[in-house]
C-alpha cells in the first residue's frame, strides 16, 4: 500500500536518479498515513467486540475497559492526527504500526491467548505490517507483539488457554472476514491510482514540455515504427521537417519570451491545420517534424500551403509586428531507403533547399 516504495524501487530499477524534495516526501508520507486510516479505524472498531467478550469473562478492572475503548475508538483518530501533524508522516506512521503491534500483544496476553480473538488480532496486525513494510517491518512487529504477550502474561499472571467460547468465536468471525476485504479494497484503490499515475507519467515523458507535441525521442520512435510498417506492408508515408524563419532574430529583437510564444503559435497552427492522425513532434529549438501516414507528398504540400496562409495572417498577441513564416522540407518514403535516418536526412536536405530558395516555402526531396 505504499506507492513511495514502489516508485523508488521502480526508479532504482530503471537507473533513474530521482532526487525527491522534502515536500514530495511529506505529501507521499501523508498519503501513506491516510490509506491506513480507514483499515485501522474499521478494523479496531470491529475488533472491540471479540476482545470485550473475553474481558467480560475474565472480569478485568475498569481501567482495562477504558483502555480498550480508547484503543478501539480513539487511537485510530489519534494515530492519524499524529501522522498528519508530524514533519515526517511516513516515519510517524511506521511508529504507529509498531505501537499497534505492541498493543495487540498486550491484548493477546490479557485474553490469555484466547484463540479466535488472538487469530483476528494477529491477522490484522500481520496484514498491516506486511502490506506496508514487507517482511522487515512484519518481522520487527511480530517480535514486538510476542514480547508484549510474554510481558503481559508475566505481569498479569495469566495462563494461556488457546480456547474460545462459541460467542467469542462468533464475534471474531466478522473481523476475519471483513478486515481482509477492507484491506484488499484499499490496496485495489491504491493500485488503480498508481497505474493511472504511471500512465500519466509515461504520457508526459513522451511530450515536449513547452508545446505538448511529441518530443524528439518519442517522435523518432514513432518514425522508426512508421518506417518499418510502411516497408513491411508497402504503404506510403511522407515526413516533414519545419523550421521557423529567422527565429534567431525574433529572439534577439523581441526577447526569448516572444520567441517562446512564436514556437507555441506555430505548433497551434500546425495542430489546427493538420489531421488529428498526423504525428507532430518538436525536434528542438524552432524545428518541428511531422509524420503523415498514407499521405502523398502532394497532399503534404497542400496541407503546408494552408499553414503558410494561416501564418501570413497571424499576429502574435505579445508582439503584433512580428511576421511569422516557416520553411518546410517534405520527404516521401522511397524504396531505396534502408534506414529511417535516410528518410529524415532527405527531409532535412529538402528543408535546406527551402531555406536557400528564399524561405517561407515548402520543398520536396529530390
Ligand atoms: N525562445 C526560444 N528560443 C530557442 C529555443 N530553443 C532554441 N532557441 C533559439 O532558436 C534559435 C535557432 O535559430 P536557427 O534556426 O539556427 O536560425 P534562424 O534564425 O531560425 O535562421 P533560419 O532557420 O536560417 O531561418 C537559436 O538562437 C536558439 O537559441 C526555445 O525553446 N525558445
Amino acid at each position: 500500500m505504499n506507492d513511495d516504495n514502489v516508485y523508488s524501487k521502480a526508479f532504482a530499477r530503471e537507473g533513474i536518479n530521482q532526487p525527491r524534495s522534502a515536500d514530495e516526501h511529506y505529501r507521499s508520507g501523508l498519503r501513506f498515513a491516510r490509506r491506513l486510516r480507514l483499515p485501522r479505524t474499521a478494523g479496531l472498531a470491529i475488533l472491540f467486540f471479540p476482545v470485550a467478550s473475553v474481558l467480560v469473562e475474565e472480569a478485568v478492572a475498569g481501567t482495562w475497559w477504558l483502555l480498550l475503548v480508547g484503543w478501539a475508538f480513539i487511537w485510530p483518530h489519534l494515530a492519524w492526527q499524529l501522522s498528519a501533524r508530524s514533519a515526517d508522516p511516513y516515519h510517524n506512521e511506521i511508529v504507529n504500526l509498531k505501537i499497534d503491534a505492541i498493543v495487540a500483544g498486550i491484548w493477546i496476553g490479557m485474553m490469555g491467548m484466547n484463540v479466535m480473538p488472538t487469530a483476528a488480532l494477529v491477522m490484522m496486525m500481520g496484514m498491516n505490517l506486511m502490506g506496508t513494510g514487507g517482511l522487515r517491518l512484519f518481522g520487527s512487529g511480530a517480535l514486538m507483539t510476542t514480547l508484549a504477550v510474554i510481558v503481559t502474561l508475566q505481569l498479569t499472571h495469566g495462563v494461556p488457554h488457546f480456547t474460545s467460547t462459541p460467542l467469542e468465536s462468533l464475534l471474531a468471525l466478522p473481523v476475519l472476514v471483513a478486515y481482509p476485504l477492507i484491506f484488499a479494497w484499499v490496496s485495489h484503490r491504491t493500485t488503480t491510482r498508481l497505474s493511472e499515475h504511471k500512465r500519466r507519467l509515461e504520457l508526459m515523458s513522451n511530450l515536449d514540455g513547452m508545446t505538448g507535441v511529441f518530443n524528439r525521442r518519442h517522435w523518432e520512435l514513432l518514425l522508426r515504427t512508421e518506417f518499418e510498417n510502411c516497408r513491411r506492408y508497402h504503404r506510403s508515408a511522407t515526413i516533414l521537417v519545419i523550421d521557423i524563419d529567422h527565429f534567431k532574430s525574433i529572439n534577439d529583437t523581441w526577447g526569448h519570451d516572444v520567441g517562446d510564444h512564436a514556437i507555441i503559435a506555430v505548433t497551434r497552427q500546425l495542430q489546427l491545420t493538420l489531421r488529428a492522425c498526423d504525428m507532430v513532434g518538436r525536434f528542438g529549438g524552432d524545428e518541428f517534424t511531422v509524420i503523415m501516414s498514407g499521405t502523398s507528398p502532394e497532399s503534404a504540400i497542400a496541407a503546408m500551403s494552408r499553414v503558410h496562409e494561416r501564418l501570413a495572417d497571424f499576429h502574435l498577441p505579445a508582439a503584433p509586428q512580428v511576421r511569422l513564416s516557416i520553411s518546410v522540407g517534405v520527404a516521401p518514403l522511397t524504396a531505396s531507403m534502408v534506414h529511417y535516418q535516410e528518410w529524415l536526412k532527405a527531409a532535412d536536405i529538402a528543408l535546406y533547399k527551402a531555406k536557400n530558395a528564399g524561405r517561407n516555402r515548402t520543398e520536396v526531396a529530390a
